[in-house]
């Protein structure tokens, strides 16, 4: 069996066969290589059986053999490899093929320093004899014979070796040979200038130098290799021991054995058992956000087994059993991020996104522009689970999002186009609102208020804090935004089109925040109209009408690639020539070859964990709060918003007074009731006044709280807010004031009135017809409700709540006989007014205060009958009026959520 030689930055190391060795930045490994781009553990070298082999091991950013990204390969002597990055990573050459000298070698230890591999290199056959041994005196060599790859080894060398890359560019008329595709405009190629200026950095230009290149961040294809899912092979954190037979605690407060300073993470968040016979399990301490084993949630308090395959998730931590040890990864942002082939279809079968692939290294900003209609939000839902793609997958550090969606949405911070803050309240106030829905139940106050403060000086929004944040510029505002995503430390930011609306100066402090965001370590995608700033991005990424990607590499490449000197020349292009092949001209280009082609080419990833990812139950998303510690602070802060918002406040109280005032202009002599024998025509007016009165802004209150406050639901659902939770907190809070404004109206109405000297459920009657008024005022509320989930923008609530409003009017039975009228009077047992004044009309006697069958004065309606068991009908029909509308408006809800959240 040949021995290997292996060099790296003028250090050689020769390989036994015998056993394997493991090159990454781990100290504990054989081959040590200091390079932020070299995964901890990155790739093995061993002997095959009938050639030596190099394994990467799902490294982040891949190990190359003449630009090409392999995950295994037969080496040959001579070869090169280049690991973390194609052209410019550390770079091992391989020779050797001696058999193992007599005595042994002190394996991979490496031998003299500064020695020129040719000097120490040995052909493939040389005798063992020849060879000093490794680490020997200082200037021994082995032979100083120059090394000859051989060639029987070069024909070893599989087909993914070929040098594809390494080619120089392709001449000019390259894109002349897609005859297939539709003539683009005239001044469309200019390839000279192309081969000029596209060169990347690192990447051989025709004349086998470097070209120097303007980008930011780390070069490369940047995509993740088709690794295990799970944690690519980021550098290990730490270690810890697993003591066999023993517990090892997991949480945020100090008593554990594994202390993760980590706001996701709850005091108490799991446990890591190993037995004596060496099984190892992970046990749920009934954490709040949930521990994850391959990116699947276990049962709350579950326990499940894991194998060295797996990855435990716990909050920004992955943990991986290794021997006898716990590795720990703890992510901070520095993840690469890949999408692969996304396609998204809509109904009819229509395509909006087009195969949409690129890569990123970790730290980049991400630019995407694009005519509008290219389908920059269904890319961007895409990404972020909102919508996944139909096919294809979204990678996040070697993790596919959508079979992991539950642990690592956690990892995903997404600013939509609207903001997602209340702008009644203060900056501050509103992120601790957001901190303490977001953060787990058992994060103490002063641990959020603290994030929150560090959070506003990162986005120097200190000196804002106490302001509100409608009275902010918008540029500020969109930091507050940024903010609040912040609060969670996400590794992916999302941006939807930041800067619309802001002026130049304002747009280039946003893009220059997400310079900074993805500088600190973060990966960043910014949806973009506004072109003036793309020279800050690492790549962009140019979709074109019809969801293909146009362009995807350097921003300062771009215009170049399309021929253009200007960006409304090139969206004037797209509209010109809506049917030209852009995606296949950009599939035929060199960008393309550079900066896509290796991620294209990948086989989606295999998922190892598929069946159990079936057993797993439930794969219910874990919410951080308990519901009701949801329900109470979504209720507070919604208090609050009400509280500042002193037009609502004020409007609230003083319609209802101004109602029942009116109520009061209408003379009557007897009010609401009547002397025995006698008729009152006006009870019903009276009565038809307050309780259109209550319909009217009871679902007033309620018709806009929905609409206007969707994308912040949206955003919140997604981070794991309860929807029942949600709509209780409006409920709740909507029913108080519909209750208060009950009282006020009938304290204001009935008091210039006469009223029944006692009612039917208790002695006074005022009490029993306002329960009946609060009562409406809610199942009102609750109709306002459906309208509000039900439109598409506020301007239309207007319109459906007069029309509301009229139709209870019409059905109330006041102005005309609905009883004995087949259809029409069933049709009026929809409407809260009906039941509403029927339970009015019980108290008050209203069969026989307003006769309607002018020939039978008996013939009353069956609904106002003078009894206590039809007034507990009426107030119960109407009160399950708006539980039915409760449970309507849960189910319209779903549809404002994320199609990922809908259970
Ligand atoms: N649910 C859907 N059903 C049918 N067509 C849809 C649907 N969603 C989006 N589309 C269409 O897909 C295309 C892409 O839409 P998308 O909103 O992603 O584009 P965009 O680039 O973000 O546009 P803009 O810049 O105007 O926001 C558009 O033509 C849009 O009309």
């Amino acid at each position: 069996m040949p021995e290997l030689v292996l060099e790296l930055n003028g250090q050689t190391w020769t390989l036994d066969p015998s056993r394997a060795y493991t090159l990454g930045r781990d100290p504990q490994g054989d081959v040590v290589i200091e390079d932020a781009r070299v995964s901890w553990r990155h790739a093995t070298v061993r002997w095959g059986g009938r050639a030596w082999v190099i394994e990467d091991h799902g490294s982040t950013n891949g190990t190359y053999v003449q630009g090409r990204r392999l995950q295994q390969l037969e080496l040959a002597p001579g070869m090169s490899v280049h690991l973390g990055n194609a052209t410019d990573g550390p770079k091992l050459t391989f020779s050797g093929g001696g058999t193992p000298a007599p005595g042994g070698y002190a394996q991979g230890v490496p031998q003299q320093q500064g020695q020129p591999q040719a000097a120490q290199a040995v052909a493939a056959h040389d005798a063992p004899t020849q060879q000093p041994q490794v680490g020997g005196p200082a200037g021994q060599n082995w032979g100083g014979q120059p090394q000859q790859p051989h060639p029987g080894w070069q024909q070893q060398a599989p087909q993914a070796a070929a040098p594809q890359m390494q080619q120089p560019y392709a001449p000019p008329q390259q894109y002349a040979q897609q005859p297939q595709h539709q003539q683009p405009p005239h001044q469309m190629p200019q390839q000279p200038q192309m081969q000029q200026q596209m060169a990347p950095q690192g990447v051989p230009t025709p004349h086998g130098a470097p070209a120097a290149h303007g980008g930011r961040g780390p070069q490369g294809t940047g995509g993740p290799a088709g690794g295990p899912a799970g944690g690519g092979d980021r550098s290990p954190t730490t270690f810890h021991q697993l003591a066999l037979g023993r517990v090892m605690r997991i949480g945020r407060a100090l008593e554990n054995d594994l202390v993760v300073s980590d706001l996701q993470v709850s005091r108490h968040h799991a446990e890591f058992h190993a037995s004596p016979d060496g099984r190892c399990e992970i046990r749920d301490l009934g954490s709040h956000n949930g521990t994850y084993v391959n990116g699947q949630p276990i049962p709350k308090s579950g326990t499940v087994s894991i194998g060295p395959q797996d990855i435990v998730g716990i909050g920004h931590s992955t943990f991986r059993l290794v021997g006898d040890r716990l590795e720990e990864f703890v992510d901070t942002g520095e993840v690469s991020f890949s999408a692969r082939h996304l396609t998204v279809k809509v109904d009819g079968g229509k395509v909006i996104l087009n195969n949409v692939t690129f890569g990123v290294p970790e730290k980049s900003l991400i630019g995407v522009i694009g005519p509008s209609g290219s389908g920059k939000s269904t890319l961007l839902r895409a990404l972020t689970g909102y919508r996944p793609a139909d096919s294809g997958e979204v990678l996040y550090d070697n993790r596919n999002l959508y079979k992991q969606f539950a642990e690592l949405r956690q990892r995903i911070g997404l600013v939509p186009q609207d903001d997602i803050l209340h702008k009644e309240l203060k900056v501050r106030t509103a992120l601790r609102y957001a901190a303490k829905l977001r953060f787990p139940g058992d994060v103490a106050e002063a641990e959020r208020n603290a994030r929150v403060e560090e959070v506003l000086a990162e986005l120097k929004l200190d000196i804002h804090a106490d302001k509100r944040v409608t009275s902010l510029s918008g540029g500020q505002r969109k930091r507050v935004s940024v903010a609040l995503e912040l609060l969670t430390k996400p590794s992916l930011i999302f941006l939807d089109e930041p800067t619309s609306g802001l002026d130049p100066g304002m747009d280039r402090d946003v893009m220059q925040l997400l310079r900074g965001l993805a500088d600190d370590g973060r990966t960043v995608l910014v949806v973009t109209h506004s072109v003036a700033e793309l020279q800050l991005c690492d790549k962009l990424l140019v979709m074109a009408p019809g969801g293909g990607v146009a362009y995807f590499g350097p921003p300062e490449e771009a215009l170049n690639f399309f021929g253009y000197d200007s960006w409304a020349d090139v969206f004037s292009a797209f509209e010109n020539y809506r049917d030209y092949d852009w995606m296949g001209r950009w599939q035929g280009s060199q960008h393309y070859q550079m900066y896509a082609a290796d991620i294209d080419a990948q086989l989606p990833q295999q998922d190892p964990y598929a069946a159990q990812h079936q057993a797993m139950q439930p794969t219910k998303l874990q919410k951080p709060q308990s519901w009701g510690s949801q329900l109470w602070t979504l209720m507070r802060r919604y208090i609050s918003v009400i509280a500042s918002d002193r037009s609502f406040l004020v409007l609230s109280f003083v319609t209802p007074l101004i109602l029942g005032f009116v109520s009061t202009l209408m003379p009557s002599d007897y009010g609401l009731t009547a002397p025995p024998m006698k008729t009152n025509g006006d009870a019903g007016p009276i009565l038809l006044i307050l309780a259109i009165g209550a319909c009217f802004s009871g679902a007033a209150n309620s018709v806009r709280e929905l609409i206007k406050e969707r994308v912040i639901y949206e955003r919140e659902r997604a981070t794991g807010l309860s929807r029942s939770a949600y709509l209780m907190s409006k409920v709740i809070v909507l029913a108080v004031v519909a209750a208060i404004q009950g009282v006020l109206m009938c304290v204001v109405g009935f008091i210039p009135r006469d009223l029944p000297e006692e009612g039917l459920l208790m002695n006074n009657p005022a009490i029993e017809m306002a329960l009946v008024m609060i009562a409406l005022g809610g199942t009102s509320m609750m109709f306002g409700l459906i309208i509000s989930s039900l439109v598409k923008t506020s301007e239309k609530t207007m319109i459906l709540l007069v029309l509301f409003a009229v139709v209870q009017v019409v059905f109330t039975g006041i102005l005309f006989k609905l009883y004995d009228s087949p259809g029409v009077e069933q049709f009026a047992w929809l409407m809260p007014s009906r039941w509403a004044i029927a339970g009015l009309g019980t108290t008050v006697e209203l069969g026989r205060l307003m006769p309607q069958d002018k020939k039978d004065p008996t013939n009353t309606d069956p609904l106002w009958d003078h009894s206590l068991d039809q007034w507990a009908m009426d107030v119960g029909i109407l009160l399950l009026m708006g539980v039915l509308c409760y449970f309507v408006v849960i189910r319209l809800l779903r549809r404002h959520e994320p199609e990922i959240m809908r259970e």
